[in-house]
């Protein structure tokens, strides 16, 4: 029996011949939450998407829960909640209706799944909602509404793919709450994130990659002391390169 809830290995993707993540390692331990960080076009959604099997592996393996995603992609899915950068709510629906549809995907009955949603909407903060319209939730609710679909099939991992970009900040912190209990509640957290400040309150250890490979990884508390830097955005800027890029826009602009 594993102690990893995430196994991930030597892991590819290929778009045409373009390399998107070239050969990514990491496993994340049962009740971790492991974030990874890097700029735009790093590779990280796609790392995400390779793991909850919505885009194939060009190579590379990946376990949860001892399970290969690629061999039993729907067995998988039930081991794992997701939150997509994208809400993909039915704003045609209930807010409750939204978290049964979701229910119903992974056989729950409609009663349970009912319950369920009422439960977990009571869990997000949005008990009161439950019968209103998607569209009439605030950016921060919608956010809360997709962390409680994510849970309705009870994940042991939940993966999370920039939660919390264009929140406010109340709204971030109200979110960063929900996923400290849950981390409290034993289940184990993957998430990308552009903001160091969410890496440090939520993730025990990080991942930092650049033009798809891994540029450095470790405990967040100890990473950056690791490497002889202050702290983890001094250390995220100079490994990637940021005082370059710096230069560059200064002389493009003289
Ligand atoms: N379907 C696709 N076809 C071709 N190239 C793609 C596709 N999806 C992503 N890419 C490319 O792969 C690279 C990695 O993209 P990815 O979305 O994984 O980056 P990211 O780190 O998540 O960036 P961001 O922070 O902007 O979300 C980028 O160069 C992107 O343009």
């Amino acid at each position: 029996m594993t102690n990893h809830i995430l196994e991930v290995k030597q892991l590819i993707k290929k778009y045409n011949k373009f390399s998107a993540v070239k050969g990514i390692s990491f496993n994340l331990a049962k009740g971790e939450t492991l974030a990874i960080l890097g700029p735009n076009g790093a590779g990280k959604s796609t790392t995400l998407k390779m793991i909850y099997a919505t885009t194939p592996i060009t190579s590379g393996q990946v376990l949860i829960n001892g399970i290969d995603v690629a061999q039993n992609a729907r067995r998988s899915k039930w081991e794992i909640g997701v939150v997509m950068q994208e809400d993909l709510l039915d704003t045609t629906l209930s807010v409750l209706d939204n978290m049964v549809a979701h229910a119903i995907l992974f056989d729950i009955p409609f009663k349970l799944a009912r319950k369920r949603g009422i439960e977990l909407l009571n869990f997000v903060g949005l008990s009161n909602y439950w019968n209103k319209q998607v569209y009439s939730l605030s950016g921060g609710m919608r956010r809360r509404l997709v962390l409680a679909r994510a849970l309705v099939n009870n994940p042991k991992l939940i993966i999370l793919d920039e939660p919390t970009t264009g929140l406010d900040i109340q709204s971030r912190h109200v979110f960063w709450a929900k996923l400290n209990e849950l981390k409290l509640q034993g289940v184990s957290i993957l998430l990308t994130s552009h903001y160091v400040d969410e890496i440090e309150t939520l993730a025990d250890s990080v991942l930092m990659i650049d033009h798809g490979t891994i540029i450095a990884s470790g405990k967040v508390n100890t990473l950056a002391s690791e490497l002889g830097y202050s702290n983890l955005e001094t250390a995220y800027l100079s490994l990637t390169k940021f005082d370059e890029e710096a230069k560059n826009i200064e002389q493009t602009r003289s």
